[in-house]
């Protein structure tokens, strides 16, 4: 068993490629930690690093308290699964599974009983005699996950294991993998571009991008409380509606944040009130996820600022549920873009006279065009809110919809992508099955920091939490 950490580690390809950025991050022993981001943004690389397949430019790599940058692979006790796990195509499921055990001489016997007990664990006990090329992609897989498990490595490695079968064979999979591994308790790195089997697998995940660490929690952590405006968007399914405001101070009643022809208000007594109140005058992006729009019948009573409003565009069936797209005149973020440059948030609207501006925001019909938007880093337009509808609530197409905002379920984001508010990233993986003498739950609970997230060090001589993106 073994923990990883990675303390700044950089890798720049020959060629100038720079694939992996200054990443901070520890990885517990007997976790399951995902690495998740879309593709290019450095996740097998950092895989390949552990691995010892792929030199470190820079920054060290610790296993087990120890520098591991300069450790050939063979001592790092660390098994690799990828995408088309590979076998040997004249060897049977049980040829190849005994195969590790055979190199490192293991009594005959033994290794037959321990391969088949495995076998039986990933479902392919019946077809142990078959030859690979007889076998489905996930039998196939399956066997792949035993060659690599059997001689029980300190650290199992999956670089997209499932991404070539098909979805329902990835469900079932998903649930086997990580059953399997949570029972043996070996530390587990999991690659994937995949939200569904990031959240529903791991115990902490990584979202990365452009070789840059965007967020590090459990998955409830990122999705209620993501640390960016691209990780909010990348664990979001229905799409999260990003709008962008202006954020004004408005004595009395609280923040105005202003999105052209409609606005919504954060009261003084919000919490978050304190942290938005420095967004004074600039760009702020508006993070509501589809559930967190109610559609209310015309004139009910709302809390002042709380009310979007649109024109229905479109109806989708999900199966589980309707969607509604409606016009709002509301410029929209495209998440990819936002935060992308180390660009710091520049932006300084021009300020006429602040109480005239705030008069006519109050006040003014809604047809007024918002700032400019060519001083704001990222792309923009105009695009629909999404949001879920009430069952036996059906709108029509083209109807007028008044949706209420919950409003502290509303991220706030401010022009360079990250959350406005601190992310919260106190809690450790949820409680898992141990081998006895495994470390417990309680003695890794040193969790990982993202954007200044209280973080304690980690040891190993470096200073502030792992986890967090460094020089973002
Ligand atoms: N051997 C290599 N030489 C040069 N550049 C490379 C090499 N391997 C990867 N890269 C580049 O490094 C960046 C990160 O690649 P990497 O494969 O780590 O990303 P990834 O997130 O795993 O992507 P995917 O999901 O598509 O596999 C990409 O821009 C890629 O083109």
């Amino acid at each position: 068993m073994t923990d990883v950490v990675l303390d700044g580690v950089h890798k720049v390809y020959t060629g100038g490629v720079t694939a992996v950025r200054n990443i901070r991050l520890r990885i517990n022993d007997g976790e399951l930690f995902v690495l998740l981001g879309p593709s290019g943004c450095g996740k097998s690389t950092i895989l390949r690093m552990i691995a010892g397949l792929e030199e470190i430019t820079e920054g060290d790599l610790w296993m087990n308290g120890g520098r591991a940058n300069d450790l050939p692979p063979r001592d790092r006790n660390v098994a690799m699964v990828f995408q088309e796990g590979a076998l040997y195509p004249h060897r049977t499921v049980k040829g190849n599974m005994m195969f590790p055990l055979e190199v490192s001489g293991d009594d005959r016997a033994e290794a037959n009983a321990r391969v088949m007990e495995l076998a039986r664990a990933l479902g392919i006990n019946t077809m142990v005699d078959r030859l690979p090329r007889t076998l489905s992609g996930g039998q196939r897989q399956r066997a792949a996950i035993g060659r690599a498990l059997i001689r029980e490595p300190s650290l199992f490695l999956l670089d997209e294991p499932l991404s070539s079968l098909d979805a329902g064979l990835r469900t079932e999979l998903r649930v086997e993998i990580s059953a399997l591994v949570r029972s043996t308790g070996t530390t587990t790195v999991y690659v994937t571009h995949d939200q569904v089997e990031a959240m529903t697998m791991a115990d902490r995940m990584a979202v990365l991008r452009d070789g840059v660490l965007e967020d590090v929690g459990t998955p409830e952590q990122i999705y209620e409380d993501p640390a960016t405006v691209f990780v909010a968007a990348f664990l979001s399914s229905p799409p999260i509606n990003l709008l962008q405001g202006t954020l004004w101070t408005v004595e009395d009643e609280g923040l105005l944040i202003d999105f052209g022809p409609q606005r919504m208000m954060v009261p003084w007594d919000d919490p978050r009130a304190s942290s938005l109140i420095s967004h004074q005058g600039q760009h702020v992006t508006v993070g509501i996820r589809p559930d967190t729009l109610t559609p209310i019948a015309p004139g009910t009573p709302a809390q002042p600022g709380t009310v979007l409003s649109g024109q229905v565009r479109a109806l989708e069936f999900h199966g589980h549920e309707w969607l509604a797209y409606a016009e709002a005149g509301i410029t929209t973020v495209d998440p990819t873009e936002v935060g992308r440059s180390a660009a710091p948030a520049t932006y300084e609207p021009e300020r006429p006279g602040l109480r005239d501006r705030l008069k006519d925001l109050l006040g003014r019909p809604s047809q007024d065009e918002p700032p400019p938007e060519e001083h704001v880093p990222g792309h923009h337009r105009r695009a629909d809110l999404i949001f879920r509808i009430a069952p036996g609530s059906r709108p029509n197409r083209g109807d007028h919809v008044a949706l209420a905002v919950d409003l502290d379920r509303v991220l706030f984001f401010g022009a360079d992508g990250r959350r406005v508010t601190p992310v919260h990233r106190h809690q450790t993986a949820p409680p898992r099955m141990h081998r006895p003498g495994h470390a417990s739950q309680e003695t890794r609970a040193h969790d990982t920091g993202a954007f200044g997230t209280p973080g304690p060090t980690g040891g190993y001589g470096t200073t502030g939490g792992f986890g967090g993106a460094g020089g973002h």
